[in-house]
């Protein structure tokens, strides 16, 4: 394995200054990825799990600290290229204009890439969606439909690291497990880096070797999957998986 992403000291300021002890949303945030690899991203709500996603796509700007890709930092690399390579699929996906085929093929498009219509076809399948009218408006289609289009557009420009923002939350758990099937699919054949948001600690210990544990504005824990969940190292980790296991027992 060789590195492919490398986090250092990586801070965003917080907007709501006023009602929070640090300036941060978080700071402090370091760590090397490999190709490939799987890592899950977990915590309680609001410690900006989704904005350090968003943040290593460039869709928001570090204000702190450096990433490098490949070796070489972003502020040396054109955003366009880099989220090319780096994408970002979002939990609420966000359709273009047009037909569900139009959205599985503007994003090549658009990066100068040939759509691959065999390809789209084949994940479609594996996601369940194989019996979706291609000619309906992207617009009228569930948020679960709307979801998995979303994450075959990028899966389609074959980026080297995908940042997965809670991908499967408007899934029933049948089409839940098809998605996660497809990428640990994807992931062998295609060696893809997966950082993968979940609140479902079930997913991520299937889905991930290694978990990154948020909380209390810094990347708090980053441990191979299956020792954070025997033995958290902080207490706030043994907290929060003490909270979800018990939830998860109701
Ligand atoms: N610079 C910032 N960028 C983004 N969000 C910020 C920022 N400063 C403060 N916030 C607030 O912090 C929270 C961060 O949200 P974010 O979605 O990143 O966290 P999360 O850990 O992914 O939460 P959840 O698990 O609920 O999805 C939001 O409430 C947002 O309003």
């Amino acid at each position: 394995m060789a590195a492919i992403l490398e986090i250092q000291r990586l801070a965003k300021h917080s907007w709501n200054q006023d009602n929070r002890e640090s300036p941060y949303l978080f700071e402090e945030v370091s760590a090397v990825i490999q190709q490939p690899e799987c890592i899950s991203v977990i915590g309680p709500s609001g410690q900006g799990k989704s904005t350090l996603l968003r943040t290593l796509a460039l869709l928001d700007m570090p204000d702190q600290g450096d990433i490098s890709y490949a070796g070489i930092s972003y502020r040396e690399k054109d955003p366009r290229l880099w989220r090319k390579e780096i994408c970002y699929v979002a939990q609420q996906a966000v359709m273009l204009p047009g037909s569900v085929e139009d959205n599985l093929g503007t994003a090549s498009r658009l990066h100068g890439e040939v759509y691959d219509v065999q390809l789209a076809e084949q994940l479609l399948e594996e996601t369940l969606l194989a019996g979706l009218d291609r000619k309906k408006n992207a617009s009228e289609l569930s948020g679960g439909e709307k979801q998995r289009i979303a994450l075959i557009r990028s899966l389609l420009l074959r980026p080297a690291v995908l940042l997965l923002d809670e991908v499967t939350a408007s899934l029933d758990n049948i089409s839940a497990r098809a998605v996660e099937h497809m990428l640990q699919q994807w992931q062998a054949r295609e060696g893809t880096t997966m950082i993968w948001v979940t609140h479902d600690l079930e997913q991520a210990a299937r889905t991930s070797s290694r978990t990154w544990f948020m909380s209390g504005g810094t990347l708090l824990e980053d441990q191979q999957t299956i020792d954070f969940f025997r033995q958290p190292a902080t207490e706030a980790g043994r907290q929060f998986v003490r909270f979800l296991a018990s939830e998860a027992a109701l």
